[in-house]
């Protein structure tokens, strides 16, 4: 059968990320209260294609994925990623885990208990200077405007917001302790489950607690700075107003190496 792909190209051009995107895979990731966690993620994989060659072998791309099953998580993202590199002779591979991740919370009053997702991304990429993991984490949270909450004579405009973590780390960290921190540093957390004293607490606590988007993100970023296991972040924090029909944004980035 004739090999399209590994016909030549003559517009020398090389491809920096080719490969499939969106391949939905079940994956087992630790779980600090669980042990492990059985999830279902959406993957992408890419490696560089030189200039000479037409096509890369998209074919092997699954293959490498189906060699781990469902064992794909952060310790052996670097050995998907040197397969990857080795199957299909490339000198980069990049691979994009995005998946819900799910913890049992309890609400602060009744303390009924319900499942909360937040949705968790690993980024590797490995090349010639090495390998680069990046872990995201994307909390949901309430915030509560202090100009609004200063200047009404009644109430305060409030909203759900949702705050991205990125690290790169030294050693391992555990995906709940950022969330955590991401929760102690909003208006409020939010819950999947709330009975009416719960949510008289946490309108009342969010009153108390208001937070512009800039509070939220200098609030995480000083925590972060704190972690030793993190040399380098990045914060964003996204409020979906409730009084505008746009959100109000805000981004830090720290790299500690520097
Ligand atoms: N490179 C490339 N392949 C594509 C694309 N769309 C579909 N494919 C298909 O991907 C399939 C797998 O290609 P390969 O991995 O080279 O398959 P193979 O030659 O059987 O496998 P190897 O022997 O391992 O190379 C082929 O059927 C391609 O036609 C595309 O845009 N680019």
């Amino acid at each position: 059968m004739e090999d399209v792909q590994n016909q030549t190209d003559h517009r020398n051009i090389p491809i920096d990320k080719v490969g499939v995107k969106d391949i939905r895979h079940p994956i087992t990731v630790l779980d600090r209260a669980n042990g492990v966690q059985k999830t279902v993620a959406s993957i992408n994989m890419y490696v560089n294609l030189p200039h000479h060659y037409k096509g890369t072998h998209m074919s092997r791309f699954i293959e490498v994925l189906s060699d781990y099953s469902d064992n794909i998580n952060l310790r052996n993202l670097k050995d998907i990623l040197e397969a990857m590199k080795k199957r299909l002779n490339a000198h980069s591979a990049h691979i994009e885990v995005d998946f819900p991740y799910f913890i049992k919370k309890t609400a602060p009053v009744s303390g009924a208990r319900s499942l909360l997702e937040y949705n968790i991304a690993y980024r590797g990429s490995i090349n010639g200077s090495g390998l680069d993991l990046v872990v995201e984490v994307k909390v949901p949270v309430t915030t509560l405007c202090p100009c609004s909450q200063m200047i009404s004579d009644q109430g305060a405009h409030n909203q759900r917001g949702v705050v991205n973590v990125a690290v790169r780390f030294k050693e391992f960290i555990w995906i709940e302790d950022i969330i955590r921190l991401v929760e102690e540093s909003a208006s409020c957390e939010v819950f999947s489950l709330l009975k009416r004293q719960d949510e008289k607490y946490v309108t009342e606590k969010a009153y108390g607690n208001p937070m512009f988007v800039e509070d939220v993100v200098r609030e995480v970023s000083g925590k972060l700075d704190k972690v030793p296991e993190i040399i380098w972040f990045t914060v964003e924090s996204e409020n979906f107003e409730s009084i505008h029909n746009h959100s109000a944004y805000a981004y830090v980035e720290k790299d500690k190496r520097k």
